[in-house]
């Protein structure tokens, strides 16, 4: 297949730290071009390490990866120009203004001229820099801040541009308006990758989601795709108070159609199926085993109960994760 329909194209894909860490253990996957693919995963899963040898920062200790059909590792220095990359931490030299810093962006990959003015005009347009094209970008804000640091990832027209955790920090004005500015990248053919702790977000922008977890890619498809795989309903149950997990996992374990139970505090969720004549069984386990109930919700799997699922062993060490 040609990369104008693959934009990557990932096989096998090892590395292994120091110390025997399998930080990425054998993924494999592709991303159409023109579409928004999202990688999420607790911490430590190996979202950065992937992206890292995407980027050509990284080397791999095996497998094949192709980027807009070039191979990275044999081929980094093509395989950069077709990337842009938008890290979590901001590439804007605050001394310099918006124009400066998105010129030597440009520079830096060989761009000049006429084509490089047009370009940075563009761009600062585009995402409303205009106010700040001759100011210092310390006089930006947080979210005008992000937007340079996405506009110079876009300077030299990549055909995928990876952009990790962007909306980390912003309000939820700017952080819409950034979602605008995605959905119209892979309007215009750019392949996005992006990495994020906001299921919320994952859900609204990305056509495909990877669920990464101890460096292995644990589920994969469109959001409709996953949340369809989750059989029955998910269950959520208010506790009058936390009842201890053991107490809840006895009396609800051995029922048929329960499953994914999670106790936090004195919440507990579980999928249940059916969930209609499951839920009054749930309820009469509860009370025989002394755990009284405030109030019980139904409702058809999103993408927190996907995300549950597959990763959920560390949710609670990314709450922010939680809408
Ligand atoms: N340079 C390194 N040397 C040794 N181990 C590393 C190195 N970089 C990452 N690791 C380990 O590899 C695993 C994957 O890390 P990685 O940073 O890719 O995960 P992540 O999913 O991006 O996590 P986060 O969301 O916290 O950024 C973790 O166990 C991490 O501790």
């Amino acid at each position: 297949m040609s990369f104008d329909s693959l934009a990557i194209d990932v096989k096998d894909l090892t590395k292994i730290y120091p110390g025997a860490v399998r930080a990425v253990d054998g993924v494999s996957f592709t991303v159409q071009s023109g579409t928004v693919f999202g990688l999420l995963g607790p911490n430590g899963a190996g979202k950065s390490t992937i992206i890292k040898i995407l980027t050509t920062l990284s080397r791999p200790g095996g497998g094949s990866v192709r980027v807009a059909g070039v191979d990275v590792v044999a081929e980094p220095g093509p395989a950069r120009r077709m990337i842009g990359c938008v890290a979590q931490q901001s590439g804007v030299d605050p001394i310099a203004t918006g124009r400066e810093n998105l010129t030597l962006q440009g520079r830096l990959y060989g761009l000049g001229g006429r084509r490089l003015r047009t370009q940075v005009d563009d761009l600062l347009e585009r995402f409303g820099l205009s106010e700040y094209a001759d100011r210092p970008a310390r006089a930006c804000n947080g979210g005008m801040r992000r937007r340079l640091d996405v506009a110079m990832g876009l300077v030299h027209e990549p055909h995928v541009l990876f952009l990790d955790e962007p909306t980390t920090g912003l309000d939820p004005e700017t952080r819409k308006e950034l979602w605008a500015e995605i959905f119209g990248m892979a309007a215009v053919g750019i392949t996005v990758v992006l990495s994020t702790h906001y299921l919320e977000e994952a859900e609204e922008l990305a056509d495909t989601l990877g669920i990464l977890d101890r460096g292995k890619l644990v589920a994969m498809g469109t959001p409709a795709e996953l949340k369809r795989e989750m059989h029955g309903d998910a269950l959520r149950v208010e506790l009058v108070e936390p009842p201890g997990e053991a107490r809840v996992r006895s009396a609800l374990s051995c029922l048929e159609g329960v499953c994914d139970i999670v106790v936090a505090g004195s919440g507990l969720s579980a999928r249940i199926d059916p969930g209609t004549a499951t839920a009054p069984v749930v309820l009469a386990a509860l009370e025989s085993a002394g755990v009284r109930v405030v109030s019980l919700t139904l409702s058809p799997p999103t993408i927190d109960d996907v995300y549950s699922r597959h990763a959920g062993r560390l949710l609670c060490g990314m709450p922010e994760a939680r809408r």
